[in-house]
């Protein structure tokens, strides 16, 4: 006999993959409809509009018949028909039986295993995200920062045993340029599990096995050629408390000086600046803490009064100005991180040769992010000290895309006390500054939520801006089994939109109306609101009118404290001084019994009135301040009770 001969031509190789195709699809559908019930099939007769008499064999037949399917005949008829069935049904019970009990085993091996490795994740979700990381394409290579406009990355740090052991499972899959985020969570049955898994692509990603010196090679190395022709570099790094962050940042700050060094051949000099801002206001981490005021000129040139400059030579010196700096930084314990830290640093270093100005390299490492949701904390610092992050981050955003918008786009960097300092850094479009976005995250599936928000906040970066997807790659699907747990796409509810229509009106309402205001101070507090305003219209799907509001009465409070601590200094002095005075007089008075005591009363008087206008004008600074304090804590409850409905 002939050897039976496999398709000849392209046409027939097609018409037999199709075949295959049909064949596959129609075996997946016998096999649903077997394992449907006698009361599914009913209905599934019905709502084909196909009769329903007969026994539940035949009418399955006949289901089958309607979609296609080809029924066998094995010729046997009556109750022999009847025993094959019985005999398929067992076939089938103990095939699922042998299924689950496979699955159980399984299951236990996990949960033992993960024991003895002192892990207590949930083996169920351990499973689904292990079937979707095999799924993860190939890594391509890194793109250098020098063929882009602004770098966009994302640096996932390796999970910690310390988390494992208290159920964290790594729900994070990168693979340049795409990372994952599989997100477990539970149908409305509150029973079922499922994975949401959510894709984003950058221009760079680097997994957990990638160390600083990989992101250091394709991030600020490539444009170290660019700060030595002139240019200006800022690197950010931002993320959730304990993403790595400081980490990352120490790294590149250490590669980039040597490289520098190295690059310069021992001709420069590093001129190192580094300084915080922490709840709106600026400090010198080289010199003391001293507090640092930010000036601003007709010409809106930004200076930083006071902040001190250090000229060095040597690659250790600098490194070791640098490791002071980032020891002195403001930090506050928190049940994630011991070192959290609530603050902006920004390292800078300005390169000259003699007197000869080269570039500038500014290192920022960035509050927080989850930080900027303490605008509703109880506290009333974290609640300053968060309102400050969020209006922080927010307007970075808008003066990191406004580089895109090229030399003449409005940059609102007003709209916070660090896109202030850093206003050089965004202005002339992105040939002249460059900007290295680098989001750090955490592996953990508990900070999924954060995770998500860090890597929108970086998405909106991206030159286009692709919504995530939902679900991108996904296990090989399994024939649907009941009570299976599944991997289900779950669509992001719809998020209500507030209307432009609305906008108008309430933004005007609140426009600042503060009495008694110098005019400088009151244009640079228009000009700061209404940036404000321009980064609320960009974000209005996130950023509500009652934040922008509380962003205003925090600005209030940060500048009358300001202006409280100095009058309150300047009476002390004035009572100082007429202390002494009185004094004077007192010894006048008791000392020289032919004093004048017209004299003494004229003296008396004058020096009473100049107290009371003292202490008057202080007591009107304290009780505004108090007033505007109470309007913020009734904002806040307000907005805390609000939430609590929503959520
Ligand atoms: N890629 C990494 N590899 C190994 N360990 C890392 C990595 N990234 C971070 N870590 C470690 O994780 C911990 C938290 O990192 P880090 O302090 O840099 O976080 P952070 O984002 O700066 O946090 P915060 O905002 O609170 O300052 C540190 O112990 C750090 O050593």
């Amino acid at each position: 006999m002939e050897p039976k001969k496999g398709p000849a031509t392209q046409a027939e190789k097609n018409r037999e993959r199709l075949k295959n195709q049909r064949d596959n699809q129609l075996f997946g559908k016998a096999q649903q409809i077997d394992a449907m019930t006698p009361e599914d099939i009913l209905v599934e007769l019905k709502n084909k509009k196909l009769p329903v008499f007969g026994t539940n064999k035949e009418r399955v037949e006949r289901l089958k018949k309607a979609l296609g399917i080809p029924i066998q005949d094995n010729g046997s008829k009556g109750s022999n028909s009847v025993l094959n069935n019985i005999e398929q049904i067992q076939k089938k019970r103990e095939e699922r039986r042998r299924r689950m009990e496979e699955e159980r085993i399984n299951k236990e091996e996990r949960k033992a295993e993960n024991e003895a490795l002192g892990k207590l994740v949930d083996v169920d979700f351990q499973k689904m995200v292990d079937q979707f990381k095999q799924q993860v394409p190939p890594q391509k290579p890194h793109v250098p920062s020098s063929e882009l406009k602004i770098c966009v990355c994302v640096r996932k740090r390796p999970i910690f045993s310390k988390e494992e052991k208290n159920g964290e499972i790594d729900a994070l899959s990168c693979s340049n340029p795409v990372i994952m985020i599989h997100e477990p969570k539970f149908k409305v049955d509150g029973i079922t599990k499922y994975l949401e898994n959510h894709t984003f692509q950058f221009d760079n990603t680097y997994g957990e096995n990638e160390d600083t010196k990989t992101v250091y090679e394709s991030s600020i190395r490539p444009l170290c050629p660019f700060i030595l022709q002139g240019g200006t570099v800022t690197c950010f790094a931002y993320g959730q408390t304990g993403s790595g962050k400081t980490y990352t940042m120490r790294g590149l700050q250490e590669m980039v000086i040597c490289d520098l060094d190295k690059f310069g051949r021992g001709q420069l000099t590093f001129h190192i600046s580094f300084y915080e801002i922490y709840g709106g206001r600026c400090f010198d981490l080289l010199n003391n803490r001293a507090k640092l005021t930010i000036l601003e000129d007709g010409n809106g040139n930004i200076q930083i009064q006071g902040l001190v400059e250090h000229p060095v030579g040597n690659k250790d010196e600098v490194l070791q100005l640098i490791e002071y700096g980032n020891s002195v930084r403001t930090t506050h314990a928190t049940t994630s991180n011991e070192d959290s830290s609530r603050s902006h640093a920004i390292c800078q270093i300005l390169l000259k040769s003699g007197q000869r100005e080269f570039g500038r390299l500014r290192l920022v490492d960035l509050a927080g992010s989850e930080r900027a949701q303490d605008c509703v904390s109880n506290n009333r610092q974290r609640r300053i000290e968060g309102a400050e992050i969020n209006k922080s981050l927010l307007a970075l955003k808008e003066c990191i895309r406004a580089l895109r918008g090229g030399p003449g786009a409005h940059v609102p960097y007003r709209g916070s006390k660090l896109t202030l300092v850093l206003r050089d850094s965004f202005e002339g479009g992105s040939d002249e500054k460059k900007v290295i976005m680098i989001t750090c995250v955490c592996p953990g599936h508990s900070s999924s939520d954060h995770t998500i928000n860090s890597l929108r906040y970086a998405d909106r970066l991206k030159e286009q801006v692709v919504a995530n997807q939902v679900n991108q790659f996904q296990p090989k699907p399994e024939p649907l089994k009941p009570h299976q747990e599944q991997q289900k796409p779950q669509p992001e509810p719809a998020k209500p939109q507030p209307s432009k229509k609305n906008l108008q009106p309430q933004v005007q309402q609140n426009l600042p109306k503060k009495k008694d205001e110098k005019p400088e101070v009151a244009d640079k507090f228009r000009k700061s609101f209404r940036d404000m305003e321009y980064i609320q219209k960009q974000e209005e799907d996130k950023m509500s009118l009652e934040m922008l509001d509380l962003h205003e009465k925090v600005e209030t409070i940060l500048e009358e404290e300001e202006e409280l601590l100095e009058t309150h200094v300047h009476a002390i002095k004035e009572d100082a001084q007429i202390l002494t005075e009185e004094g004077e007089l007192i010894s006048m008075a008791q000392g020289d019994t032919d004093y004048d005591i017209d004299s003494y009363v004229q003296r008396m008087e004058i020096l009473v009135k100049h107290k009371l206008t003292v202490y008057q004008n202080l007591y009107q600074k304290v009780m505004s301040f108090k007033a505007h304090l109470n309007e913020e804590e009734e904002f806040s409850n307000h907005m805390t009770q609000k939430l609590k409905k929503k959520g």
